[in-house]
């Protein structure tokens, strides 16, 4: 496991003004924050976009927060082998919408980085799925802790929020580390023929709840609309 030191205290070291495409073609204003402090040391970064993004951000109701791990392929080159770019235009507009933040975390590859998920994909195109790879290369299924997390929301004064995700781990781990999560938004499932094994394995093996999935569909908001049914999942 990437193992994480205790919560030290963290400072907003930077708010930069950046304009930010959207899915839909159009732009939105939002700041990116840096931190001096956090527990890992990494340059993890927070897109504060929609009422969140103004210079004196009112903290008006509960944010909509996104907790993505970086995918240098997916994020950057729009490799059809995950869903992650699709899901980060995804949220950047859901968030501009509605408020709050997208925190970028520097956790290529579930935690292994970048070169070794690049070996993962070999191991997958010989017929492994996406977890078997990191098991054959000696790391866990998924290495990613999120305390640091929790520790930038709390640098942000957030300890209340709404989580964009289709990851229940994400959720219990931040509950663990006090944040309390008011509801799970599920984000949109980007298939493609070259992702179906890869978003199968997840849902299958990796507890993810994409929509045909085992787990009960009234833990979490369908639409991801703040104020509509939904429940306290974990
Ligand atoms: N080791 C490994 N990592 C992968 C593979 N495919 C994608 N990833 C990584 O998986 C992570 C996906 O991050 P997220 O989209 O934030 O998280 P998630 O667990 O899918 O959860 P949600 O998208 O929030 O539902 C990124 O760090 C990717 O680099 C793979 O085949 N092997
Ligand atoms: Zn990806």
């Amino acid at each position: 496991m990437e193992h994480v030191p205790a919560a030290a205290h963290a400072t907003v070291r930077g708010r930069v003004p950046l304009p930010v495409l959207r899915a839909d073609g159009g732009v939105t204003r939002a700041r990116v924050i840096s931190f001096d402090g956090l527990a890992d040391g990494r340059e993890h970064l927070a897109l504060a976009l929609g009422d969140r993004a103004s210079d004196r951000p009112c903290a008006a109701g509960v944010p909509l927060v996104r907790l993505h791990s970086e995918c240098l392929t997916g994020d950057v080159f729009g490799s059809q082998r995950c869903d992650c770019g699709p899901q980060l235009r995804e949220a950047v507009g859901r968030i501009a919408d509605t408020g709050g933040y997208l925190l970028y975390l520097r956790q290529e590859g579930r935690g292994i980085g970048l070169y070794n998920k690049l070996d993962a994909y070999l191991l997958q195109d010989g017929g492994l799925d996406t977890y078997e790879a990191n098991l054959a290369l000696g790391f866990g299924t998924d290495e990613r802790e999120y305390a640091v997390a929790a520790q930038m929301l709390r640098t942000l004064g957030v300890d209340e929020l709404d989580l964009l995700t289709n990851n229940p781990d994400k959720a219990t781990q931040l509950r663990a580390a006090g944040i309390r999560v008011r509801h799970r938004v599920p984000t949109g499932v980007h298939r493609s023929p070259a992702n179906a094994r890869y978003l199968a394995a997840k849902a299958g093996r990796g507890a993810h709840t994409l929509g045909d999935d085992p787990f009960d569909p009234r833990d979490v908001i369908r639409g991801g609309r703040r104020g509509s049914r939904g429940s306290q999942d974990g």
